[in-house]
Protein backbone atom coordinates (compact mmCIF):
# COMPACT_ATOMS: atom_id res chain seq x y z
CA UNK A 1 0.00 0.00 0.00
CA UNK A 2 3.04 1.83 0.66
CA UNK A 3 1.52 5.02 2.05
CA UNK A 4 1.48 4.00 5.86
CA UNK A 5 2.61 6.31 9.49
CA UNK A 6 4.34 4.91 12.34
CA UNK A 7 1.82 4.43 14.41
CA UNK A 8 1.37 0.85 15.87
CA UNK A 9 -2.50 0.35 15.96
CA UNK A 10 -2.14 -3.23 16.45
CA UNK A 11 0.80 -4.82 18.90
CA UNK A 12 1.03 -8.94 19.57
CA UNK A 13 3.14 -9.69 22.45
CA UNK A 14 4.75 -12.96 23.28
CA UNK A 15 1.57 -14.38 22.63
CA UNK A 16 1.47 -18.30 23.22
CA UNK A 17 -1.52 -20.23 22.82
CA UNK A 18 -1.94 -24.49 22.90
CA UNK A 19 -4.72 -27.02 22.26
CA UNK A 20 -5.00 -30.13 24.33
CA UNK A 21 -1.44 -29.31 26.44
CA UNK A 22 0.32 -28.70 23.62
CA UNK A 23 1.73 -25.44 22.42
CA UNK A 24 0.42 -24.14 18.70
CA UNK A 25 1.83 -20.60 18.63
CA UNK A 26 4.46 -19.89 20.53
CA UNK A 27 6.02 -16.53 21.60
CA UNK A 28 4.67 -14.79 18.90
CA UNK A 29 5.83 -11.18 18.94
CA UNK A 30 4.04 -8.67 15.88
CA UNK A 31 2.51 -5.13 14.86
CA UNK A 32 0.93 -3.53 12.11
CA UNK A 33 1.14 0.20 11.49
CA UNK A 34 -1.64 2.27 10.65
CA UNK A 35 -2.16 1.96 6.53
CA UNK A 36 0.39 -0.98 6.44
CA UNK A 37 -0.55 -4.40 4.69
CA UNK A 38 1.09 -6.77 6.62
CA UNK A 39 1.04 -10.09 5.60
CA UNK A 40 1.39 -13.27 8.13
CA UNK A 41 2.97 -15.91 5.69
CA UNK A 42 3.32 -20.28 6.28
CA UNK A 43 2.55 -23.63 5.34
CA UNK A 44 -0.98 -24.96 5.45
CA UNK A 45 -1.63 -26.23 9.07
CA UNK A 46 1.02 -24.39 11.26
CA UNK A 47 -1.70 -22.04 13.25
CA UNK A 48 -1.97 -18.77 11.35
CA UNK A 49 -5.81 -18.98 11.53
CA UNK A 50 -5.52 -19.85 15.66
CA UNK A 51 -3.20 -16.53 15.36
CA UNK A 52 -6.13 -14.62 13.78
CA UNK A 53 -8.41 -16.33 16.62
CA UNK A 54 -6.06 -14.85 19.23
CA UNK A 55 -6.13 -11.41 18.21
CA UNK A 56 -9.85 -11.46 17.03
CA UNK A 57 -10.35 -12.01 20.71
CA UNK A 58 -12.18 -15.30 20.05
CA UNK A 59 -9.59 -18.05 21.72
CA UNK A 60 -7.63 -16.46 25.23
CA UNK A 61 -4.22 -16.70 24.67
CA UNK A 62 -1.98 -19.31 27.62
CA UNK A 63 0.21 -16.30 27.72
CA UNK A 64 0.86 -12.91 25.84
CA UNK A 65 -1.45 -9.65 25.06
CA UNK A 66 -2.69 -8.40 22.00
CA UNK A 67 -3.09 -4.34 21.71
CA UNK A 68 -4.82 -2.46 19.53
CA UNK A 69 -3.93 1.50 19.99
CA UNK A 70 -2.34 0.69 23.31
CA UNK A 71 -5.52 -1.02 25.11
CA UNK A 72 -5.18 -4.56 26.45
CA UNK A 73 -8.10 -6.29 24.15
CA UNK A 74 -6.67 -9.57 24.83
CA UNK A 75 -9.93 -12.04 24.96
CA UNK A 76 -12.17 -9.08 23.55
CA UNK A 77 -14.23 -9.51 20.48
CA UNK A 78 -15.45 -6.65 18.27
CA UNK A 79 -12.75 -4.53 17.99
CA UNK A 80 -10.91 -5.66 14.75
CA UNK A 81 -12.82 -6.97 11.94
CA UNK A 82 -12.52 -10.22 10.45
CA UNK A 83 -12.80 -12.09 7.58
CA UNK A 84 -12.78 -15.80 6.67
CA UNK A 85 -12.01 -17.57 3.16
CA UNK A 86 -15.53 -19.00 2.97
CA UNK A 87 -18.15 -15.81 1.87
CA UNK A 88 -20.65 -17.07 4.64
CA UNK A 89 -22.84 -14.68 3.24
CA UNK A 90 -26.33 -15.08 4.27
CA UNK A 91 -28.24 -16.18 0.61
CA UNK A 92 -31.88 -14.73 2.09
CA UNK A 93 -30.06 -11.25 2.15
CA UNK A 94 -29.35 -8.97 -1.21
CA UNK A 95 -25.57 -7.37 -1.30
CA UNK A 96 -26.84 -4.04 1.03
CA UNK A 97 -28.58 -6.46 3.27
CA UNK A 98 -25.64 -8.55 3.21
CA UNK A 99 -22.99 -5.19 3.99
CA UNK A 100 -25.89 -3.99 6.91
CA UNK A 101 -25.09 -7.06 9.36
CA UNK A 102 -22.43 -5.84 11.35
CA UNK A 103 -24.21 -2.14 11.97
CA UNK A 104 -27.53 -3.78 12.52
CA UNK A 105 -25.59 -5.55 15.06
CA UNK A 106 -24.34 -2.76 16.27
CA UNK A 107 -28.10 -1.20 16.80
CA UNK A 108 -27.70 0.92 14.16
CA UNK A 109 -31.50 1.80 12.06
CA UNK A 110 -31.67 -0.09 8.67
CA UNK A 111 -32.38 2.79 6.48
CA UNK A 112 -29.35 4.69 7.83
CA UNK A 113 -26.98 1.46 7.95
CA UNK A 114 -28.29 0.76 4.14
CA UNK A 115 -27.62 4.13 2.98
CA UNK A 116 -24.18 4.06 4.93
CA UNK A 117 -23.94 0.61 2.76
CA UNK A 118 -25.12 2.13 -0.58
CA UNK A 119 -22.61 4.81 -0.22
CA UNK A 120 -19.73 2.78 -0.19
CA UNK A 121 -20.73 0.12 -3.03
CA UNK A 122 -18.73 2.18 -5.74
CA UNK A 123 -15.35 1.62 -4.00
CA UNK A 124 -16.17 -2.22 -3.58
CA UNK A 125 -17.21 -2.05 -7.45
CA UNK A 126 -20.71 -2.97 -7.16
CA UNK A 127 -22.41 -0.24 -7.38
CA UNK A 128 -24.64 -1.98 -10.30
CA UNK A 129 -25.19 -4.90 -7.91
CA UNK A 130 -26.64 -4.03 -4.55
CA UNK A 131 -29.95 -5.45 -4.94
CA UNK A 132 -28.52 -8.89 -6.08
CA UNK A 133 -28.65 -11.96 -3.94
CA UNK A 134 -25.40 -13.91 -3.35
CA UNK A 135 -26.24 -16.86 -5.74
CA UNK A 136 -26.41 -14.43 -8.82
CA UNK A 137 -22.77 -12.88 -8.09
CA UNK A 138 -19.38 -14.73 -9.11
CA UNK A 139 -16.68 -15.71 -6.28
CA UNK A 140 -14.49 -12.73 -6.45
CA UNK A 141 -18.14 -10.66 -6.55
CA UNK A 142 -18.89 -12.31 -3.08
CA UNK A 143 -15.73 -12.01 -1.95
CA UNK A 144 -16.04 -8.30 -2.96
CA UNK A 145 -19.25 -8.05 -0.56
CA UNK A 146 -17.85 -9.76 2.44
CA UNK A 147 -14.77 -7.19 2.26
CA UNK A 148 -17.44 -4.82 2.21
CA UNK A 149 -18.73 -6.30 5.17
CA UNK A 150 -15.46 -6.32 7.24
CA UNK A 151 -15.37 -3.21 6.58
CA UNK A 152 -18.33 -1.95 7.68
CA UNK A 153 -17.91 -3.79 11.06
CA UNK A 154 -14.56 -2.08 11.57
CA UNK A 155 -12.89 0.26 9.21
CA UNK A 156 -9.24 0.42 11.32
CA UNK A 157 -7.80 -3.05 11.36
CA UNK A 158 -8.77 -6.01 8.98
CA UNK A 159 -7.55 -9.77 9.41
CA UNK A 160 -8.15 -10.84 6.12
CA UNK A 161 -7.60 -14.88 6.33
CA UNK A 162 -6.98 -15.98 3.23
CA UNK A 163 -9.69 -13.99 1.48
CA UNK A 164 -8.99 -15.30 -1.90
CA UNK A 165 -7.70 -19.48 -1.06
CA UNK A 166 -11.19 -20.74 -2.89
CA UNK A 167 -10.94 -18.86 -6.03
CA UNK A 168 -9.62 -20.08 -9.31
CA UNK A 169 -6.06 -18.18 -10.04
CA UNK A 170 -7.63 -15.91 -13.03
CA UNK A 171 -9.89 -14.15 -10.38
CA UNK A 172 -7.57 -14.58 -7.49
CA UNK A 173 -5.14 -12.63 -9.01
CA UNK A 174 -8.27 -9.65 -10.32
CA UNK A 175 -9.07 -9.95 -6.76
CA UNK A 176 -5.68 -8.82 -5.61
CA UNK A 177 -5.60 -5.68 -7.38
CA UNK A 178 -9.00 -4.91 -6.26
CA UNK A 179 -7.85 -5.11 -2.72
CA UNK A 180 -4.88 -2.88 -3.93
CA UNK A 181 -7.02 -0.35 -4.96
CA UNK A 182 -9.91 -0.74 -2.33
CA UNK A 183 -7.29 -0.24 0.51
CA UNK A 184 -5.87 2.97 -1.49
CA UNK A 185 -9.26 4.66 -0.92
CA UNK A 186 -10.47 3.37 2.32
CA UNK A 187 -6.83 3.76 4.50
CA UNK A 188 -7.52 0.26 6.46
CA UNK A 189 -4.82 -1.46 8.08
CA UNK A 190 -4.78 -5.19 7.04
CA UNK A 191 -3.05 -8.02 8.83
CA UNK A 192 -3.66 -10.51 5.76
CA UNK A 193 -3.06 -14.71 6.10
CA UNK A 194 -1.55 -16.41 2.64
CA UNK A 195 0.62 -19.63 2.38
CA UNK A 196 1.08 -17.85 -1.55
CA UNK A 197 4.12 -16.69 -1.80
CA UNK A 198 3.64 -14.32 -4.39
CA UNK A 199 0.38 -13.17 -3.45
CA UNK A 200 2.19 -11.78 -0.44
CA UNK A 201 5.24 -10.57 -1.76
CA UNK A 202 2.50 -8.27 -4.68
CA UNK A 203 0.23 -7.15 -1.71
CA UNK A 204 2.36 -6.24 0.95
CA UNK A 205 4.77 -3.98 3.05
CA UNK A 206 6.02 -6.30 5.30
CA UNK A 207 5.95 -10.06 5.72
CA UNK A 208 6.21 -12.23 8.57
CA UNK A 209 6.89 -15.61 7.94
CA UNK A 210 5.75 -17.95 10.19
CA UNK A 211 6.63 -22.00 10.91
CA UNK A 212 7.56 -24.83 12.93
CA UNK A 213 5.87 -26.51 15.55
CA UNK A 214 5.01 -25.05 17.56
CA UNK A 215 4.74 -22.23 15.13
CA UNK A 216 6.94 -18.75 15.44
CA UNK A 217 8.25 -16.45 13.41
CA UNK A 218 11.17 -17.40 11.69
CA UNK A 219 11.67 -14.00 9.51
CA UNK A 220 10.14 -10.19 9.03
CA UNK A 221 10.78 -9.09 5.28
CA UNK A 222 10.04 -5.42 4.07
CA UNK A 223 9.10 -5.68 0.89
CA UNK A 224 10.08 -3.45 -1.96
CA UNK A 225 6.96 -1.85 -2.92
CA UNK A 226 8.69 1.02 -5.27
CA UNK A 227 9.98 -2.26 -7.42
CA UNK A 228 6.27 -3.27 -7.93
CA UNK A 229 3.57 -2.06 -9.71
CA UNK A 230 2.20 -5.17 -11.02
CA UNK A 231 1.75 -8.86 -10.76
CA UNK A 232 4.13 -9.64 -13.77
CA UNK A 233 7.24 -7.68 -11.61
CA UNK A 234 6.85 -10.35 -9.02
CA UNK A 235 8.17 -12.63 -11.76
CA UNK A 236 11.21 -10.47 -12.63
CA UNK A 237 14.22 -11.36 -11.59
CA UNK A 238 14.77 -8.45 -8.92
CA UNK A 239 12.57 -10.04 -7.14
CA UNK A 240 13.78 -13.62 -7.57
CA UNK A 241 16.20 -13.79 -4.56
CA UNK A 242 13.51 -12.75 -2.13
CA UNK A 243 11.15 -15.32 -3.38
CA UNK A 244 14.28 -17.86 -3.08
CA UNK A 245 14.69 -16.65 0.67
CA UNK A 246 10.86 -17.24 1.39
CA UNK A 247 11.50 -20.32 -0.24
CA UNK A 248 14.41 -21.78 1.87
CA UNK A 249 12.19 -20.59 4.78
CA UNK A 250 9.48 -22.37 4.69
N1 LIG B 1 -10.20 -26.20 18.18
C1 LIG B 1 -9.08 -26.91 18.01
N2 LIG B 1 -8.77 -27.93 18.84
C2 LIG B 1 -7.62 -28.62 18.69
N3 LIG B 1 -6.72 -28.40 17.70
C3 LIG B 1 -6.99 -27.40 16.84
C4 LIG B 1 -8.17 -26.61 16.93
N4 LIG B 1 -8.15 -25.68 15.93
C5 LIG B 1 -7.01 -25.90 15.25
N5 LIG B 1 -6.31 -26.92 15.78
C6 LIG B 1 -5.01 -27.41 15.31
O1 LIG B 1 -4.06 -26.35 15.37
C7 LIG B 1 -3.19 -26.38 14.26
C8 LIG B 1 -3.19 -25.04 13.57
O2 LIG B 1 -4.44 -24.84 12.93
P1 LIG B 1 -4.77 -23.46 12.16
O3 LIG B 1 -6.13 -23.58 11.59
O4 LIG B 1 -4.50 -22.33 13.07
O5 LIG B 1 -3.65 -23.47 11.01
P2 LIG B 1 -3.55 -22.60 9.67
O6 LIG B 1 -2.11 -22.26 9.51
O7 LIG B 1 -4.51 -21.47 9.71
O8 LIG B 1 -3.99 -23.64 8.57
P3 LIG B 1 -4.63 -23.42 7.10
O9 LIG B 1 -3.62 -22.61 6.32
O10 LIG B 1 -4.75 -24.83 6.59
O11 LIG B 1 -5.93 -22.73 7.31
C9 LIG B 1 -3.63 -27.55 13.39
O12 LIG B 1 -2.82 -28.64 13.67
C10 LIG B 1 -5.05 -27.81 13.84
O13 LIG B 1 -5.38 -29.16 13.68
Amino acid sequence: MNIYHNKKVLKVEKVTKEYNHKNIIEDIDIYLNQGEFVTILGPSGCGKSTLFNVIAGLLKPEQGKVWVNENDVTGKTGIVSYMYQKDLLLPWRNVIDNGILPLEIKGMKKDQARQMVMDMLPIFELAEDGEKYPDQLSGGMKQRVSLLRTYMFSKEIMLLDEPFGGLDAITRLKMQTYLLDILKKIKGSVLFITHDIDEAIFLSDRIYVITGAPAHIVEELQIPRKQISSQEDILSGELSPLRNQILKLL
